[in-house]
């Protein structure tokens, strides 16, 4: 017995149409179009999706599980929850846990933990560019490859070193596979809980300059034409750092990056006060760099939206700006932020905002989800693009509810999530 899910409005190629998909096997059995009417659902369920968007499940390839070792603040059982409740059905998670994912046991720890206890998400690992994440050494990148790591990153901190990057792009080249850098130069940024800019200077307190970002983006984007590895940049802040992404792309090196919803959306001047859900890493920046990024998303520059879901307790937040860690939580809230800030305002079409979560990490990445084909996997997310609603940290199935972005009314809320054909989470 399979599965109809009528009616869902569907984005693609050829604009918007309302499409009844048939899920049989864990796989997209069958595509067809409502026009020519209801078919034959004898013998199978039905998923009524009529008035709601059937798009791809949501691809977020940087991801924050906390698993091992910070479990107060997020495990794989509840971060993979709230993934799926914020329609995501393929997740990348960081290595940056304790201990750190750089050797074969820690990747299988979270791929076994993963496959018990994450509700059919799928979870991609990555392993640690260096041991300890400490700069020093590079891992085993051949044996975390075959243990089952997606690419490299030491995520959380910069790797310092120029020659320890050039040595990782080499090693990562030579196993296909990408080097996904946290930019961020140490000496530029000591201590600093904001950005440079107009609210450090109202508070009193130092700022993270742009240039601490900028220069690894810049560095490593002469290693990686000296190299010749696929370099993808993290959760790109500064109007510097597109800049010099975008030139290296008509340059035509293997260079991809990504941008967060709380960067396209908040700069410094939206923080409210000294309160530490608004402290994350990078910073929110000036609103001249949020326009950048906003630019560098529409021009192709930035090729996709992850979250950096970054899970921390309300007691580690309430040590304020100063002492509290870097980091938001964002499954849930992702996808209504992008669609009401940027879809429902005119500013993007809906098909740019799916792709920019689905088929375009997919490709950018190499992974057979993100699209809706027939033969591919029924991963599948079914949003509600009507109902408003505030946002309500309380009800997050996060382990933790650090986000900016509480009270919010947003619309496109997703109401249904299926990964391989089975339903991962429903409203
Ligand atoms: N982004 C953050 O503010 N924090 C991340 C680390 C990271 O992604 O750099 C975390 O692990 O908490
Ligand atoms: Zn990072």
């Amino acid at each position: 017995m399979g599965t109809w899910i009528l009616n869902g409005l569907t984005v693609g190629r050829e604009g918007q149409s309302q499409r009844h998909i048939l899920v049989d096997n864990g796989s997209i059995k069958q595509i067809a179009d409502a026009a020519a009417g209801l078919p034959d659902t004898s013998g199978h369920e039905t998923i009524d999706a009529a008035g709601k968007l059937v798009a791809p499940g949501l691809v977020d390839m940087h991801v924050h599980l906390r698993e091992p070792g910070f479990e107060h603040k997020e495990t794989i059982a509840t971060g993979t929850r709230s993934a799926a409740k914020g329609g995501f059905t393929t997740i990348a998670c960081m290595p940056n846990t304790r201990p750190v994912i750089d050797t074969v046991d820690t990747v299988k720890y979270v791929l076994d933990k993963a496959r018990t206890e994450g509700n059919g998400v799928r979870v991609l690992p990555y392993g640690c560019i260096t041991k300890n994440e400490l700069g020093r050494e590079l891992t085993d990148f051949t044996a975390l490859k075959e243990a089952g790591a997606i690419g490299f990153t030491d995520d959380g901190v910069g790797v310092q070193s120029a020659q320890m990057m050039k040595d990782a792009m080499a090693f990562a080249k030579s196993l296909d596979l990408p080097i996904i850098a946290h930019c961020e130069d140490n000496t530029l940024v000591e201590g600093a809980p904001v950005t440079e800019g107009a609210f450090a200077r109202k508070h009193g307190l130092k700022g993270i300059p742009n240039e601490s970002e900028a220069i690894h983006v810049g560095r490593d984007i002469l290693l990686a034409e000296a190299t010749g590895v696929h370099y993808h940049v993290c959760h790109v802040s500064t109007e510097q750092s597109v800049r010099l992404i975008r030139q290296a792309k008509q340059l035509g090196f293997r260079v991809t990056a990504e941008v967060c919803p709380h960067h396209l959306i908040l700069s410094d001047e939206d923080i409210p006060g000294l309160d530490a859900n608004w402290k994350m890493n990078p910073p929110l920046r000036s609103p001249r760099d949020v326009q950048a990024v906003i630019e560098g998303i529409e021009d192709g520059t930035l090729d996709i939206v992850v979250t950096d879901h970054a899970p921390h307790s309300a007691e580690e937040k309430a040590k304020g700006m100063m002492l509290a860690p870097f980091g938001i939580v964002g499954f849930e809230t992702a996808f209504p932020l992008l669609y009401t800030k940027f879809v429902k305002t005119g500013r993007w079409t809906l098909r740019f905002l799916v792709e920019k979560m689905t088929s375009a990490p997919a490709e950018v990445f190499g992974l057979p989800y993100g699209r809706l084909e027939e033969g591919l996997p029924a991963d599948i997310t079914i949003i509600d693009l009507e109902t408003e609603r505030a946002v309500d940290p309380a009800s997050f199935l996060s382990k933790s509810n650090n986000t900016p972005f509480g009270g919010w009314k947003l619309h496109g809320w997703p109401v249904l999530t299926m990964v391989g054909g089975s339903v991962v989470w429903s409203e």
